[in-house]
């Protein structure tokens, strides 16, 4: 899962960098692994600064006083295609048919048919294994087939419109074009959430500027008001003369894919009209009468509710509430450690809970108790913290979980690549809770998760499931898919990639794209130095880009 942010000021003399820097941080939750701004400045010339790490650690002030201009799109990246190298953090730049620069949130699944269509047919090259730079090249290509010197807002609905019924899969995405304003679309599901709002510009004056984010939280912070949903299927221009939007591709089941709401977004957000906040507490008190009607069946009683800091928290309090449960924070968390179950590789993230979390003794000893989270995926987690538990005295742990057994691989941004890791996959409640070390481990029904966040919007017809499904809204998965999946992107495959070098997750990542080629590393063609860049290589991707 990634965030992906725009600002147009309606002020060009104002520079947008700082607000979009401190934006980002707001989405840093959606994706820790890299990030990245690029402005748009005076003259139609862009202005780039991305690299892997957390915001904070790849912006300083100077990195963005050196990102000018009034306009730009923002990035931070939670990788599921690809890799991880620093070449494919976001957003992505093509310098023709114009400059344009994407920032996509979600994934591909014809990424292989994309490929070599950009190859045998448009004659594009793309550079890295990432879904982000073909889905920007078919955008390109798309405009460029418009064959004009001067495009319009017709053109880009055009264009957007084609790659709607090209591409499958899930896309959110903000573009920017040099010296013409920001372009957001979002796939014709709607799996992916992006919205956006408006405020009176910034120095004054009649105009307004213009925000498009991932989450509302960004719109919160920093003052813009009507937050609206970019809808499934819709294309949204805004320039400095105003807005156009239009719906470009014909309607499709929407469908927003509901761990948006179990997991990912923060409670602060309204997400397509549901306040993920109130979506959780539902869960929490749905899931409170499961949790009874199965302790009665085992005859168990519990003497506290602990929530896994920090996501179960809000439906772990609404659980204790209804049970009349105590509520007791037993596991502290180190708030300088994110979020492990973005982190990139198994070890790393078994290494962090325990960084993390630490299990204080006296909420735990002698009692039965009930640890509520908000979803058990590789059971990581859980595994260590029941561990934890135990070595302080817990008598039973019982574990609730706000969502349903995770049982199938996530295509659409999440990185569930392999159905063997999924430690629900193929294994009983029983056999879970004994892989987890678990005494019992209770799941909320999939229609009770379900009706947690429809409530809050009864026109939402549909969610993207198919984790717990295997039921995939866009069609176009099957076996032979989820098989390559996991040759490219299992914990394993990872390891392996990392121990051989880049060549080895590239060499599966379709026919079109040549990196073989010798004495060319992706890492020079994208990074610091070479006929692309500009100066300054010695500061990591600081850089800009000449347009003319
Ligand atoms: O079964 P697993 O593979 O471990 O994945 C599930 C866990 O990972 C997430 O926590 P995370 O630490 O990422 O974030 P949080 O602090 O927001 O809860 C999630 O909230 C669960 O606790
Ligand atoms: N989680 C996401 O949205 C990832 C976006 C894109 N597929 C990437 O890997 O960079
Ligand atoms: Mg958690």
């Amino acid at each position: 899962m990634c965030g992906i942010l725009g600002l147009l000021l309606h002020d060009p003399s104002i520079d947008a960098a700082s607000e979009i820097c401190e934006g980002l941080a707001l989405l840093q939750h959606r994706g820790q692994d890299a990030c990245g701004i690029v402005t748009c400045g005076p003259k139609g010339r862009f202005y780039q600064c991305k690299a892997n790490g957390m915001v904070r650690d790849v912006f300083d002030a100077s990195a963005i006083a050196r990102l000018s201009g009034g306009m730009g799109v923002g990035h931070v990246r939670y990788p599921t295609a690809g890799s991880s190298n620093h070449a494919e953090a976001q957003p992505f730049y093509v310098n023709s048919p114009y400059g344009i620069v994407m920032a996509h949130n979600g994934n591909l699944i014809n990424t292989a048919n994309l490929l070599h269509m950009m190859d045998a047919v448009a004659h594009r090259h793309i550079n890295t294994t990432s879904d982000s730079e073909l889905l920007l090249n078919i955008f390109a290509d798309n405009l460029q087939k418009t064959g004009k010197f001067r495009i319009n807002e017709e053109d880009i609905f055009t264009a957007v419109g084609g790659l709607m019924q090209q591409v499958k899969g899930a896309y959110a995405c903000v573009a920017m074009l040099a010296g013409f304003g920001i372009i957001a679309f979002r796939d014709p599901n709607g799996i992916r959430p992006l919205g956006m709002g408006w405020r009176k510009a910034l120095g004054g004056g009649a105009g307004k500027d213009w925000l498009f984010a991932s989450e509302s939280v960004v719109a919160d912070a920093s003052g813009f008001g009507d937050w609206e949903d970019v809808r499934p299927g819709e294309a949204i221009i805004i320039t400095r003369n105003g807005v156009t939007r239009r719906q470009v591709s014909a309607p499709a089941t929407f469908a927003p894919d509901i761990f948006e709401y179990v997991y990912f977004a923060r409670p602060d957000s309204v997400l397509d009209g549901v306040s993920v906040y109130r979506s959780r507490m539902a869960m929490g008190d749905a899931l409170a009468d499961e949790v009874k009607r199965v302790l009665d069946e085992h005859k168990l009683s519990v003497d506290v509710v602990i929530p896994v800091p920090d996501t179960s928290r809000v439906a772990a309090l609404n659980l204790a509430q209804k049970l009349q449960l105590p509520y007791r924070e037993g596991f502290i968390k180190n708030r300088y450690v994110g979020r492990t179950f973005i982190m990139p590789g198994q070890q790393m993230r078994r290494k962090n809970v325990r960084k993390k979390l630490n299990a204080m003794a006296l909420e735990f000893s002698g009692k039965n108790v009930l640890i509520v989270d908000d979803s058990i995926v590789r059971g990581t987690t859980s595994k260590e913290i029941i561990q934890m538990a135990k070595d302080v005295g817990a008598k039973k742990v019982i574990v609730a979980s706000c969502a349903p057994p995770i049982r199938h691989v996530n295509v659409y941004g999440i990185d569930m690549p392999s159905r063997v890791e999924l430690v629900a996959h193929n294994r009983t409640p029983e056999e879970i809770a004994e892989a987890i070390g678990a005494d019992l481990v209770i799941f909320q029904t999939l229609p009770d998760l379900v009706a947690s966040v429809r409530q809050f919007n009864p026109a939402l017809e549909a969610f993207d499931c198919s984790v717990f499904t295997g039921e995939y809204v866009t069609g176009g998965v099957d076996e032979a898919y989820f098989n390559s999946l996991e040759d490219l992107r299992s914990d394993n495959m990872k390891r392996q990639a990392e121990g051989g070098g880049l060549g080895a997750l590239e060499g599966k990542g379709g026919g079109a794209v040549k990196h073989d080629q010798p004495g060319e590393s992706k890492e020079m063609a994208m990074g610091c130095s070479g006929p692309m860049n500009g100066a300054d290589s010695t500061v990591g991707l600081h850089n800009s880009f000449s347009l003319s």
